[in-house]
């Protein structure tokens, strides 16, 4: 792979036997990839973080349910389809927050319900899942296109941007959600730099982002979470851009902890709030935030760095990994579908009723 390919590259491959996936956590260190054909592996992947990501943890899972669903016909060619719900289910139960892999799922059964008596699981569940792997990427560019619409060449504060935790081609199907605006952006000659959060405690910033920025040769200046307002105040920003991993019927915004702190930041400091998320990330069964069951991983993320004690031994550690933006401090969700300004429960509404890619 050379820079250049980062613009298509995927961190997800079916190879029609399996799927491949680039292994999150040695990256930068090493590209290793991991090759799956089972969904238990896929669970495992999911909840380990082999793979990350709203989108691209959705599109795991529907091929989680391709390669299950073969299993299960090999075992039983008459009663696969309800062999298969126990997969299903463990696929739901490998992360609770976002949304698009319960999206993902709910689609695969749709798919499985097409599915006539003695038929092969791959008629309707293969084109499934390769839809929704390809409709992913094709939102992110439009995404790109969308976002990079709303920041202009002259800006006033500045012609650099923030971005926290990694929403690009790693965490998705390719190209990225807000690293899909900020490649766009970038192409477009609007912008100078990019400030990437380091993102702790998983280090997606530090680890992925600076990585597939490097790649592409987009500047970067990798910056530790507590240094946000000194760099807002200090340097010449306009937007923030930030991913999602559910927004509820009102438009509030769960993702990676630190977001909200961002919005608040932004706010005082007059720098623009962006928020890029595919309409698979919009749960709309939910009225606000406060539904969204936040995922809280092991303490021992917070106590030790690649294997190394830096807190001391027994201590209690709290680790919630997302949390809730209120819809008042978002300037802007952008997906697929179109923008919408200053969200609202109308407003998002308006969005869901348009016709789109998913
Ligand atoms: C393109 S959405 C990426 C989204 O995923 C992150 O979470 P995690 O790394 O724990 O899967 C984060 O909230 C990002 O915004």
């Amino acid at each position: 792979m050379t820079a250049h390919d980062l613009d298509t590259f995927q961190a997800i491959e079916w190879t029609g036997e399996s799927l491949r996936l680039l292994d999150q956590r040695y990256l930068p260190q090493k590209e290793v990839y991991l090759e799956y054909t089972d969904a238990q592996g896929l669970v495992d992947a999911i909840r380990n973080m082999v793979v990350r990501g709203a989108p691209a943890i959705g599109i795991t899972a529907a091929y989680g349910v391709v390669l299950a669903a073969r299993q299960r016909y090999a075992e039983d060619i008459e009663r696969w389809p309800l062999l298969l719900e126990q997969d299903l289910q463990a696929l739901a139960e490998s992360r609770p927050t976002a949304v698009n892999l319960f999206w993902a799922l709910d689609n695969m059964r749709r798919a499985l319900a097409q599915t006539q008596f003695g038929q092969h699981p791959d008629t309707f569940l293969l084109p499934e899942a390769q839809r929704i792997h390809e409709t992913d990427l094709q939102a992110n560019k439009a995404m790109g296109d969308l976002g990079a619409n709303l920041i202009s060449k002259h800006q006033e504060n500045g012609r650099c941007v923030m971005t926290h935790c990694n929403t690009g081609a790693l965490a998705t199907g390719g190209y990225g959600t807000a690293l899909g605006v900020i490649r766009s952006a970038w192409k477009r000659g609007l912008i100078d730099r990019v400030y990437a959060n380091e993102t702790r405690p998983w280090w997606q910033g530090a680890r992925l982002t600076a990585w597939e920025l490097m790649r592409e040769r987009i500047p970067v200046s990798l910056n530790v979470d507590s240094a946000v307002s000194h760099i807002l105040k200090t340097q010449p920003i306009s937007w923030i851009l930030v991913g999602a991993d559910r927004i509820t019927a009102n438009g509030d915004v769960a993702n990676k902890i630190g977001t909200y702190n961002l919005a608040v930041q932004a706010l005082h400091h007059e720098v623009g709030f962006m928020v890029v998320a595919p309409t698979s990330t919009i749960d709309f069964n939910l009225n606000s935030g406060e539904d969204i069951p936040i995922e809280e991983r092991s303490g021992e993320e917070l106590t030790s760095v690649l294997g190394q004690p830096i807190a001391p031994e027994g201590v209690e550690a709290y680790n919630p990994v997302f949390d809730v933006t209120p819809a008042e401090l978002v300037d802007v969700i952008v997906t697929e579908k179109g923008i919408v300004r200053r969200p609202n429960k109308e407003k998002m509404a308006r969005l869901m009723s348009k016709q789109g890619l998913h």
